[in-house]
């Protein structure tokens, strides 16, 4: 078995917004980076994999288990962190170890403490007078605490400052390290995603416009500045999208090189992975 998680034509109607076939892996060893705009889905399909909603069809497997047969055994291979703190306010971290074992069977308590340390939360103070970084670090030391195969982390970065948010992201490539974890990450700081994912899932409006591993995307793929007359020599094969500003075209380029090699004065600078999102949403074809 290479995927922690796999999901297959995942349906969800809302009344106005419906996920539409969504599949794609998460391979052990690796970190995949689900992006998409506010509303896109990503939530909605982070909840079907912890079956927190009913899902119209679609297979969730975990570890090979499905995830609604095997509800108990999946759950206790996740490390979940979601999107607001979810302890309630008066509770202190020695309140929320007992819970927490109480819930876990691999609840470790001296992780849970290493975890305390390493992330300077202070065990004296109740999560109302906590920060919401500190909020954020909390609900990843508990997600680390009870032996997780897999993390599921939605917006898990937002709300820390920059070195916090390193120190976050080597927590998460070295959970990975030893190719039997996994991580699905979902995160507006596109620029974390640039560092830490090896894959990048892009979900637009319900349906998964991209799934590819990150480096194929970020070597392959470039911006052609260039006049419209340039622009309109291109092949549409040759491009994915492309943007016009007051100074020209800029295009998006599926094969870089190829391109170079066609065109030998064509400037064509490398891409980010907020470019490529903003491309495929903003841009025309
Ligand atoms: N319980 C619900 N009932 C009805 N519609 C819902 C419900 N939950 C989510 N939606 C709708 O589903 C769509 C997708 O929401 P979702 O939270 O999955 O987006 P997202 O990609 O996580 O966005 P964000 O980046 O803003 O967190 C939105 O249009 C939202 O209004």
């Amino acid at each position: 078995m290479m995927n922690a998680i796999e999901i297959k034509n995942l349906n969800k109607n809302y009344h106005d917004f419906q996920l539409k076939n969504v599949s794609f892996n998460v391979p052990k060893g690796s970190i995949v980076g689900f992006i998409g705009e506010n509303g896109a889905g990503k939530t909605t399909t982070l909840k079907a994999i912890l079956n927190l909603i009913n899902r119209d069809n679609g297979i969730i497997e975990i570890l090979g288990m499905d995830n609604t047969k095997e509800e108990k055994k999946t759950k206790e291979d996740i490390g979940v962190v979601l999107d607001g703190c979810n302890f309630h306010d008066s509770l202190k971290t020695g309140d929320i170890s007992k819970m927490m074992a109480s819930i876990y069977k691999n609840w470790n308590l001296s992780a849970f403490q290493r975890y305390l340390k390493k992330f300077e939360l202070p065990e004296n103070k109740t999560v109302k007078e906590y920060s919401r970084g500190m909020k954020m670090k909390l609900q990843i030391a508990v997600a680390l605490s009870h032996d997780p195969k897999v993390l599921i982390l939605d917006e898990a970065t937002s709300g820390l400052d920059p070195i916090v948010r390193e120190e976050m992201l080597d927590v998460f490539m070295e959970f990975i390290q030893d190719e039997e974890h996994a991580i699905l990450i979902s995160s507006h700081i596109t620029s974390d995603l640039d560092k830490i994912a090896d894959y990048i899932v892009f979900i637009h409006q319900g349906e998964i416009l991209l799934n590819e591993e990150k480096e194929t995307l970020l070597e392959g793929m470039g911006i052609l500045k260039c006049s419209e007359d340039d622009f309109r020599k291109l092949d549409k094969e040759e491009y994915i999208r492309y943007r016009k500003n007051q100074f020209g075209f800029e295009v998006l380029i599926n094969d870089k090189l190829a391109l170079k090699k066609k065109y030998k004065e064509a400037i064509v600078d490398g891409v980010t992975i907020e470019e490529i999102m903003l491309f495929y949403v903003r841009g025309e074809r």
